[in-house]
């Protein structure tokens, strides 16, 4: 399948700092991407620039008109939400949605059934005739992001859009943007709600330090990644063994007095752990433990930050 964005050596410098480094990718459609990283790591620059808010340093961003339903006025093909507040203050939610949903050239009857459906989405019906200035954090988020998404559009981008919803709310608006991306719309999200994402993501875009670390398919990254290996001791951890594990060949975290947690590749096998570990320790119980999105993340970053 042919892409419906593409960015070739995409590279953002803030004054001396490198915000994004020559980053390459091609991205589908209706495809569901989350994409991670550190504080910093440079996800808002990304989102920034794909969508045309943050100037480039150098490279192309291109979008393939033949997937844009709206090809005169390609930007009212996505829907956009900044990390950043863009809300007119002193109207109401109504007026603040349907105005996104006006400004993709939406009009009259059609422009109103669309802001009724993404209220809905949000649960801000009851809310409709409310001044934006009146509400709660979380709610001024909900309307941020009807905002951004009530005028249906092919491509969403949307910069933490979970920030400051309660737990339903987000799972009822990520299992909306799921059935966007079913029915063919792509889905780039960022957020720190990992455990939630990996419900929702077919990908992830990794980056670290600026740098594109990885691109792909969510199970490969879990699949390829480091694995957990959890042993627990018949005695409290003494000094000597806490020194050999600290100088051990894979990384140890420590549990308990007398538990750890040992990073290994994905292939190490539960014999090689016990093998090395006979001599100086007695083990009382050893388990691998199942890999996800989470632990895979930590460990890759873990392994970055190296
Ligand atoms: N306007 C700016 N001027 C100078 N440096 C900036 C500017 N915006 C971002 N940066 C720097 O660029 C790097 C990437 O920032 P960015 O906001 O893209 O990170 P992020 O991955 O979105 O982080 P977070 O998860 O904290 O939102 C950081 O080192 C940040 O300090």
């Amino acid at each position: 399948m042919s892409y419906i964005l593409k960015a070739t050596d995409l590279t953002v410098n803030y004054g001396e700092k490198v915000a994004l480094d020559h980053i390459n990718l091609e991205i589908g459609g209706g495809e569901f991407i989350c994409l991670l990283g550190s504080n910093g790591a440079g996800k808002s620059t990304f989102i920034n620039a794909i969508t045309g808010l943050q100037k480039m340093s150098h490279g192309s961003i291109i979008y393939n008109e033949d997937y844009l339903s709206n090809k005169k006025q390609p930007f009212a093909s996505l829907g956009f939400s900044a990390q950043t507040s863009v809300m007119d203050y002193y109207t109401t939610v109504w007026d603040n949605v349907i105005l996104g949903v006006n400004l993709a050239g939406k009009m009259g009857k059609e422009a109103n059934e669309l802001c009724r459906a993404a209220l809905n989405v949000l649960g801000l019906t009851s809310k409709k005739d409310m001044l934006v200035e009146s509400l709660s954090g979380g709610q001024l988020q909900r309307v941020q992001i009807a905002r951004a998404i009530a005028h249906k559009p092919d491509i969403y981008i949307l910069d933490e859009p979970t920030v400051g919803l309660d737990a339903e709310s987000s799972e009822k608006f990520l299992n909306y943007l799921k059935k966007e991306s079913e029915s063919g719309k792509t889905v780039i999200i960022s957020s720190h709600d990992i455990q939630l994402l990996e419900m929702f993501s077919d990908k992830i875009i990794f980056i670290s330090n600026g740098q594109l670390v990885y691109y792909g398919s969510l199970v490969e990254f879990i699949n390829n990644s480091e694995s957990e290996i959890v042993v627990t001791f018949n005695s409290d951890l003494t000094t000597d063994q806490l020194y050999w594990l600290q100088n051990y060949k894979f990384s140890v975290d420590r549990i308990d007095k007398s538990s750890c947690k040992f990073i290994v590749p994905k292939k190490t096998t539960l014999l090689t752990i016990i093998h090395d570990l006979t001599p100086l320790f007695e083990i009382k119980d050893i388990s691998r433990q199942e890999n996800h999105l989470r632990e895979s993340y930590l460990n890759r970053v873990r392994g970055d930050l190296k």
